[in-house]
C-alpha cells in the first residue's frame, strides 16, 4: 500500500510549506493544501508545491450554488489535483456539477461533518440526530451524486464504508494517544482509522508543529 498519510501544510508561508514538504516527503503519501495556503499563494503556490513530486490534495471545501462551484472547479482544473474537496451540505446538484467539471484524474470527495464539530454543535445548527447518522446520510448523498468518496472522522468511517465499500474515505482529526487535540472534537488514532476503513489519513499539526517533523511523520508511520 502507498503511504496513507497526507500531511496538511497549513501555513500561508510558501517557503515554509516547501521546506516542510521536503523534510517529510519520504514518510508521507501526499501533500494537503488548504484554505490558509491557497488564499495566500493561489494556483501558482500549488504549482510550486507540486514540484516536490507527491500527489496534491487540494482541500478547499467548496460550498456555493452549483454554477459557482462548477466554475471554480473548472478554474482549478489546470492544477490537476489528485483529490479535491467540496461540502456535501451544498446538495446533490452542486456535487454532481462539481464532479462533472473536475478533470478525470481528480478524486472529488465531500466533507460530511467537520471533525471539529460534535453533536452539541449539530443541535446548535438545528440537526437533532447523531454524528453517525449525519455522516451516513451525507455519504449516501455524495455517492448518489457520483462523487469518489467523503471526508469524515474515524468514528464514522466503518459505518460509511460498510454502505460504500469502494468509496474513498479521507479521515482528518487523527492523533496519537498522547497528542494534543486542539480544535478537533471527533478524534481517533491513525491505527484505528485505518483498521476501520480509512483510505487516507490527514495529519497536520502533529507533524508540522513537532520539533522534528520528519521524526513525527516516521513515528506516526510506525504505528500503521
Ligand atoms: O472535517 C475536516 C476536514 C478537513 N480537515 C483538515 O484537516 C487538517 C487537520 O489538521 P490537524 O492539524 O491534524 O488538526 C486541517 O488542514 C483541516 O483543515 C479537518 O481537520 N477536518
Amino acid at each position: 500500500m502507498t503511504r496513507p498519510v497526507f500531511v496538511a501544510l497549513d501555513t500561508p508561508d510558501l517557503a515554509k510549506a516547501r521546506a516542510l514538504a521536503e523534510r517529510v516527503r519520504h514518510h508521507v503519501g501526499g501533500l494537503k493544501l488548504g484554505l490558509e495556503f491557497f488564499c495566500a499563494n493561489g494556483r501558482a503556490g500549488v504549482q510550486e508545491m507540486a514540484q516536490v513530486g507527491l500527489p496534491i490534495f487540494l482541500d478547499l471545501k467548496l460550498h456555493d450554488i452549483p454554477n459557482t462551484v462548477a466554475k471554480a472547479v473548472q478554474a482549478l482544473a489546470p492544477l490537476n489535483p489528485a483529490i479535491l474537496t467540496i461540502h456535501a451540505a451544498g446538495g446533490r446538484a452542486m456535487m454532481e456539477d462539481a464532479k462533472a467539471a473536475a478533470p478525470s484524474g481528480t478524486k472529488v470527495v465531500a466533507v460530511t461533518m467537520l471533525t471539529s464539530l460534535d453533536e452539541q454543535d449539530l443541535r446548535a445548527g438545528g440537526i437533532a440526530g447523531s454524528a453517525h447518522d449525519q455522516v451516513v446520510r451525507l455519504a449516501a448523498l455524495a455517492r448518489e451524486a457520483g462523487l469518489d468518496g467523503i471526508v469524515c472522522s474515524g468514528a464514522e468511517v466503518a459505518a460509511a464504508k460498510s454502505a460504500w465499500p469502494d468509496g474513498l474515505f479521507v479521515v482528518p482529526g487523527v492523533r496519537l494517544p498522547s497528542g494534543a487535540t486542539g480544535d478537533q472534537k471527533r478524534v481517533v488514532t491513525p491505527r484505528k482509522a485505518l483498521d476501520d476503513g480509512a483510505s487516507i489519513l490527514v495529519v497536520g499539526r502533529p507533524i508540522t508543529g513537532a520539533a522534528d517533523p520528519d521524526q513525527a511523520a516516521r513515528d506516526i508511520g510506525a504505528t500503521l
